[in-house]
C-alpha cells in the first residue's frame, strides 16, 4: 500500500485540492523538504510535457513517488488560449486576479454561448527523474463576464458550470467531486491500487 506522495508543485492552491483528493495518502510538496531544488522552466508545448518535466526534475531530489500537475484552461474562441500558458496569461508572475481581468477583456464582445471553456489537468506519476505513467482529467464549463465566489484558485471565479454557479461559488467537497484534478487524480488512484496488488 502506497501512503505517501511527493508534489512537484508551488501552488498551495493545487496542494491542497490535491491532498483533499488522495487522502488518506499523505502529501507532501517537494518545496517542503528540499531547501532549493532546480528552478523548473516549463517550456514543454503541452500539458503533458510540462508535467513530465517538473515530475521527473523534481523527483531525483526524494525519495519515492513524485506527482506532478499541469493544468490550465482552454477557451475555444481563443483556439486553445491560455492553455498551458495559464499561469502567465497576464506575463510572466502575474496574480490570479490579472489573468482573470486579461481573459475578460480577450473575450469582450463574445455572447455567452460562444464562452465555451475546459479545465484540464494532466498528472504525471514520477520516480528516480523518470516517468511511469501520466494521467489525464478535464471540466467543461463557460467564462463568465463578472468574477463571482471566493473559493478554490485561479480561474475559478469566471468559470461558470452548467447549474449557473462558479467554480469558486463551490464549496472544496464539491469542486473536488467534479474537478479536471479529480478525474486525472481519479485515474492515478487506481493506477497506485494495482501497483500495490502486484507488489
Ligand atoms: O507549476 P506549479 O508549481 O505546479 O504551479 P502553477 O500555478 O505554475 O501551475 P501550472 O504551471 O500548472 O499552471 C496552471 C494555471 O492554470 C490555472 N488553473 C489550474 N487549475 C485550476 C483550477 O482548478 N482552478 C482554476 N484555475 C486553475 C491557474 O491559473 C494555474 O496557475
Ligand atoms: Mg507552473
Amino acid at each position: 500500500m502506497i501512503d505517501k506522495v511527493y508534489v512537484a508543485t508551488k501552488n498551495k492552491g493545487k496542494l491542497k485540492e490535491i491532498s483533499e483528493i488522495l487522502k488518506p495518502i499523505e502529501v507532501i510538496s517537494v518545496y517542503e523538504v528540499v531547501e532549493n531544488p532546480v528552478d523548473i522552466v516549463e517550456d514543454g508545448s503541452t500539458f503533458e510535457e510540462n508535467a513530465r518535466k517538473k515530475g521527473e526534475e523534481l523527483s531525483r531530489f526524494v525519495e519515492g513517488y513524485v506527482i506532478a500537475d499541469d493544468s490550465g484552461l482552454v477557451v475555444e474562441v481563443l483556439n486553445g488560449k491560455p492553455g498551458i500558458y495559464s499561469a502567465r496569461y497576464a506575463g510572466e508572475n502575474a496574480t490570479d486576479m490579472e489573468n482573470n481581468l486579461k481573459l475578460l477583456k480577450e473575450l469582450e464582445g463574445t455572447p455567452f454561448e460562444n464562452r465555451d471553456a475546459k479545465f484540464v489537468c494532466v498528472i504525471a506519476l514520477c520516480k528516480d527523474g523518470k516517468t511511469i505513467e501520466t494521467f489525464y482529467g478535464e471540466c467543461k464549463g463557460k467564462i463568465g463576464f463578472e468574477l463571482k465566489g471566493e473559493n478554490g484558485f485561479g480561474y475559478d471565479p469566471l468559470f461558470v458550470l452548467d447549474n449557473g454557479r462558479t467554480m469558486a461559488e463551490l464549496s472544496s467537497d464539491e469542486k473536488n467531486r467534479i474537478s479536471h484534478r479529480r478525474e486525472a487524480l481519479a485515474k492515478l488512484k487506481k493506477f497506485l491500487d494495482n501497483v500495490s496488488k502486484n507488489n
